[in-house]
Parts: structure tokens; sequence; C-alpha cells
């Protein structure tokens, strides 16, 4: 079967899964991992490394990821790569068949993790056919579907990408986050995983006590902040004031999380304004960087094409305003925050040095800093692993 590219072209021969955007464009390939179909917003990725902990951040609710890199599956899936228990991406799109893993740690492979979860993937792709469609025209709704005796209903898929009403004010976050408060050093996951040792403890009265709200958290935000020498306490995305404060937090962890920022209007928001006021330290990432923003009176707005990535530059300003600093970040986000909306009291200390789009804050009058970008990695650099030891530092 010829590589497909975006187009109208009649189903070719073998082709086991497509993907049909609300355009009307239709992509052939070959189907993977479950049978079935997904609507969400077709997004790229350019990370090298880090499928499954791609596929399991619960940032990606609502999106179906193309890869740029080509080779997508050759490590296979293992039980640690994991940023949540269930991947939350609905689907997969890449270039070359997953092939068998050749990794030491692989237990299955990623058609089989796939499957396993329900999550749809599409190879065979153009993909960088299909990213430049995204560079071009923004990041599209679209239908992922598999079947194995290829047989699709291209009317209803299209029906169903156009129906679809977009991330734009669509709240995902209550939805992907725990229903129950939990601690973390108490589940099988601690400090950041070693070869041969697995995750680290993070139990011990005498560390600062870090109360995270989890917006649709991944595990490794938990890891690095045990690693940094806090004990964490998770809580869900729709927690009280009166709840986190009754768990007596030393600092306040506001997590990612899928959609739309300024969707989750009446729980998030109110609550974060009341805990600045109590003038405890607070961290900030991703969604939680726009949650602050959105918090202290800034705007959020939705990007065209989105940062999704594992090597993205930005630039860290000093409170002096003169002393500049270069990290290389993991991003993944769709929304920005407004720097022309921010505040006085709230300072910029990064840009993406690829658009010059806000990537974090730090506010004047209250311990409280964000950032838009993922300093814990998995997948991607650890340059930024000094935001962790300053929160935690900051605590007493
Ligand atoms: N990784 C995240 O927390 C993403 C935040 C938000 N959902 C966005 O797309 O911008």
């Amino acid at each position: 079967m010829a590589d497909a590219k975006p187009s109208h072209a009649p189903k070719p021969e073998g082709a086991t899964g497509v993907l049909v955007l609300a355009s009307g464009e239709v992509v052939w390939g070959r189907g993977f991992g479950a049978e079935g179909q997904a609507v969400g917003e077709v997004c790229f990725h350019t990370a090298m490394t880090g499928y499954q902990e791609i596929m399991t951040d619960p940032s990606f609710a609502g999106q179906i990821i193309t890869f740029t890199f080509p080779h997508i599956g050759n490590v296979g899936a293992n039980p640690d790569d994991i940023e949540a228990y269930a991947p939350h991406a609905l689907g997969m799109i890449v270039r070359e068949d997953v092939t068998a893993p050749s990794n030491f740690r692989a237990v299955e492979n990623l058609d089989g993790w796939m499957r396993r979860h329900a999550r749809i993937g599409l190879s065979g792709i153009d993909t960088r056919a299909l990213t430049r469609r995204i560079r071009a025209g923004g990041a599209p709704n679209g239908v992922i579907a598999h079947s194995v005796a290829g047989e699709f209903d291209l009317d209803a898929l299209l029906e169903m990408a156009r129906a679809w009403p977009g991330l734009e004010g669509m709240d995902l976050a209550k939805s992907v986050s725990t229903e129950t408060h939990y601690a973390w050093g108490q589940t099988r996951e601690g400090g950041p995983w070693r070869l041969g040792f697995g995750y680290g403890g993070g139990e011990g009265d005498e560390r600062p006590h870090v109360v995270a709200i989890d917006y649709g958290s991944k595990h490794n935000i938990f890891r690095n902040l045990v690693h940094a020498g806090a004990k964490v306490s998770v809580l869900p995305a729709t927690a009280t004031f009166d709840e986190v404060m009754a768990l007596q937090p030393n600092g306040i962890f506001l997590s990612n999380g899928p959609g739309d920022p300024a969707a989750t209007g009446e729980y998030a928001v109110p609550v974060i304004r009341q805990l600045l006021e109590t003038n405890k330290p607070l961290f900030g990432i991703c969604l939680g960087h726009q949650l602050l923003a959105l918090a202290v009176g800034a705007r959020t707005t939705k990007m065209f094409q989105g940062h999704r990535g594992a090597n993205h530059p930005v630039k860290r300003v000093g409170a002096d305003g003169a002393t500049e600093q270069v990290e290389i970040t993991s991003m993944n986000h769709g929304f920005a925050v407004e720097r022309d909306s921010l505040p006085a009291n709230a300072r910029e200390t990064h840009v993406s040095l690829f658009d010059g789009s806000n990537a974090g804050l730090e506010l004047t009058d209250r311990p409280a800093f964000s950032v838009q970008y993922h300093p814990e990695a998995s997948p991607g650099p650890q340059d930024s692993f000094y935001l962790f030891e300053r929160f935690v530092g900051s605590l007493r």
C-alpha cells in the first residue's frame, strides 16, 4: 500500500485504518491496537522518545497524537514508563508499522498494550505531510478508526468529526482527576525510577508536606517533588479550600491537565484565589500555570497549533530583568497565558524561544510561581529540575 497523504483518495487495498478530518480530508493507513473509532483534536508531538509516557499523560485527554519520529513502538511497553495508570490520549498516528520490541525492559509490544487499553493506532501515514497540514492549518478535529475487516462508514466518521465541539471551552480536568485523596508515598511509586531499584519511597513525617491538586497530573511530578525532599498528598480537582487546608500543607501544588483552563471556572480558580490568601508557597505546572494566571486576573487563549515536544527552548529572565538563561524543556500545551493580560503583581519569568509566548510567571506579592512547560520531563530534558528544589526548599 502506498503511503497515504491527506486526500480524498478511495480506500487503498489492505487499508485497515483511517483518519477523517472535520474538513473532509481522508487519510488511509493500517490500524493497530484496539478496533473502533475515537474523536478528538489531532495534534503532533516531536519527541523522539517516551511514547508510553506521552500516551499516558492525562493532559492529552481529548487528543489524537501524530508522532513525527517515524519509529514508534520499537522498545515495546513496560509497567514503569507510565505517567498515569492508563493512557489518556485517544490514539496515535505513526509513520512505520509497529515491529516486535527490542528492549530488555519491554514486557509486551505496543500493539498489545494499545489494544489492552482500548486505544487505536494508525500506521503507514505520511506523518510529515500531516504535520505540515497541522502547522499550516492549525490542529484540526478528526476521527481515527481501525477495522481489521477494513469496513468504514466514511460519512458517519465525518459526521462524528464535525459534531465534536473542540477543546476550546471543554472542561476535562475534573474527569481525569483522582476520585479520592491519597498520599503519594504510600502508592507503589515514590521518587524517580532507577535501573535495578524501581521507584524510591517518599514517606517521612519530617518532610515538608505538599498538597497537590490533581487536574490530571503526571506521576513524574510527584516523583520529582519527593526527590526534592517533600512528601506529597494528592487531592481531586474539585477539592475545596477547607479540604486542602485540613491536610495542613506547607506548600500547594497545582498540576498539569487536559482541556481548556478557562472552562474549569467554578471549581479551580475560586479555590486557588483563597489559597493565595494564605501566603503558603504555591507552584503550578502547565494547566496549573494557566489556572494561577486566571486566578490573578490574566486571560488564557487557544493556540493555533500548540507546543508538543521534548526540546523546546525557553528563556529564563531573572528578577533583575537582565540575567537571561536558556533551558531546553518538555512542552505539551494547546492553550497559553496572554502576556498582556498579566496584572502588575505578576512577573513573566520564562518566554518560549520558538514563538515568544509566555512560559512562566511569579507573583511579586505572594510566594507563588508557575511554568507552562513540564520541568518533570518524562519524556524530555531535566534542565528545569531546579524548580522542584526551589519550591520544596521554600517550604517550612
Ligand atoms: N500539559 C498541560 O497541562 C496542558 C494544559 C492545557 N490543557 C493546554 O493544552 O494548554
